[in-house]
């Protein structure tokens, strides 16, 4: 049935009730007609102005839409986004009053919904190994009227992709320091045999304070035997986003490594410097350029960038992947000369196990550290003393991160992360669907058509773009 708009604010009030948004004391505490405009407009403005709606609530109400307000014990306050798999809804806990951000996918039919369930639990699992404050946590995975959601980490901030809309390309030093944090995330993941898969600037995210978070773990796959299951399903599916994805990636090449992930993440600083996305052309044309042309030198594009910094992002971006850094640890140390000071990648850094282990030599393999076991010293290889950092584990809470040579150390205590973990109950309410995977908007994309692409492309693209 059609949605019927108020056309009075006695049916405004009417439609307000009907949608179970408010708590009964709220709802009691609710003005009556008598004392709100008799325009339905405006007495929403004036509901919203004494928080009993949110303007994305009012937009619903007056459009005559009062159902699904409610999903599970949460009541949808706003839309954050839409994806490839449904929308995303800034979520409230009807009791607690925590805000969440709630994934719920849309509906579909037959296997495309059990693929999208298969992904929601891989999400949800893959999310619920890792605890970091540089990885959007997932808290749970529930049903609401068959419906799956997630429920997630709110993020009160934008994607460095809304950045990019924005403001086109971004400083050289902030994006460095958005590079290290997401590394920080990745190195986490990866220390769990967790790949994320589908590093784009789409998926970080940067709260208010500054925090880079990395979402959507949909694609992450770890090394377990259970994931070993869909491994095998995947199988035949190239995954990935074709702006940023891996070469090795786009011949769905089985054996991938967080070092794919390292490549993704060179092509999101590429993009963040640059402005514009390494390749262009169509998804098989950048699929072939990921494998075959060398990435156009930053310098060219953007002059003024530092000589060191585009060189960090030229060894991201190498085709093999050994000639890429090993870890994203590596990167972090790399990038040290430019985003420095971040407490955030110290805060960061201390969750994985080179903020941990007491034995950093070991850890940071080819860096070279000293001092306590609560200090470090980061110096990427072959970098002049003075381009190395320090990062300083020490203090109760304090987290110093200081470059040697002109800059001068400076302390700050990093962002405190205020979300409660709920973990993921090991038998969460879905049940894991055994189907293979296919494409999802710029997720997936099905590898017989990419490899007769491919196949196809190769002579195309070789004369089109030659070496
Ligand atoms: N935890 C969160 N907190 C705040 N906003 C979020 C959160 N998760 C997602 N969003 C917002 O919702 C949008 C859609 O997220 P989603 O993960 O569905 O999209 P996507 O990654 O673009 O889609 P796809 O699943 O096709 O890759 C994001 O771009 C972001 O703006």
């Amino acid at each position: 049935m059609a949605a019927i708009a108020p056309v009075s604010t006695t049916d405004l009030l009417d439609l307000i009730k009907k949608s179970n948004l408010l708590p009964t004391a709220r709802l009691l505490a609710l003005p009556g007609p008598e004392s709100l405009s008799v325009d339905p407009r405006q007495a929403a403005g004036a509901l919203i102005q004494k928080n009993f709606l949110t303007k994305f609530q009012s937009t619903q109400l007056l459009a005559g839409r009062y159902k699904g307000f409610r999903i599970g014990p949460y009541v949808i306050q706003d839309l954050l986004g839409r994806g490839g798999m449904g929308a995303v809804y800034l979520g409230e806990h009807l009791e607690l009053n925590r805000k969440v951000a709630l994934k719920v996918l849309a509906p579909v039919r037959g296997e495309a919904q059990q693929l999208a369930t298969e992904r929601f639990l891989r999400e949800a699992r893959a999310a619920a190994a890792l605890d970091h404050p540089n990885i959007v946590r997932v808290f749970d995975v529930a049903r609401h009227n068959e419906t799956p959601y997630l429920v997630m980490e709110f993020v009160d901030g934008e994607t460095l992709q809304e950045t990019l809309d924005r403001d086109g390309s971004v400083p050289p030093e902030v994006a460095a320091e958005y590079v290290s944090q997401a590394a920080s995330g990745l190195q986490h993941a990866h220390e769990r045999g967790f790949i994320h898969r589908d590093i784009k600037p789409a998926n970080l995210i940067r709260d208010r304070f500054g925090v880079v978070k990395v979402l959507d773990m949909g694609l992450a796959r770890s090394g377990s035997d259970e994931d070993k299951l869909t491994e095998v399903l995947d199988r035949g599916a190239v995954v990935g986003t074709a702006d940023f994805i891996s070469p090795e990636q786009a011949i769905n090449c089985p054996n991938i490594d967080g070092r794919a992930d390292i490549y993704s993440l060179g092509a999101t600083l590429f993009t963040l410097l640059a402005g514009k996305t390494p390749f262009d052309g169509n998804t098989t044309q950048k699929l072939m350029q990921h494998q075959m042309k060398d990435v156009p030198p930053l310098a060219g594009l953007k002059p003024d960038l530092p000589t060191g910094l585009t060189e960090v992002v030229a060894r991201m971006l190498a085709k093999k992947a050994a000639d890429r850094y090993p870890t994203a640890a590596e990167v972090i140390a790399a990038l040290v000369p430019w985003a420095g000071h971040s407490s955030h990648v110290v805060a960061g850094l201390s969750r994985t196990k080179i903020g941990q282990s007491a034995d950093r030599q070991s850890v940071l393999g080819g860096w070279s550290s000293s001092g306590s076991s609560q200090r470090i010293r980061l110096v990427p290889l072959g970098t002049e003393p003075s381009d190395s950092g320090e990062l300083d584990f020490s203090d109760t809470g304090k987290a110093t991160i200081a470059l040697s040579g002109a800059e001068t150390a400076r302390s700050r205590t990093p962002a405190p992360v205020s979300v409660p973990v709920r973990t993921v109950p090991a038998d969460p309410l879905l049940v894991p669907v055994p189907v293979p995977r296919a494409g999802r908007g710029t997720m997936a994309l099905v590898a017989g058509l990419a490899f007769a692409m491919l196949v196809a492309g190769v002579l195309i693209g070789w004369l089109a773009f030659g070496r």
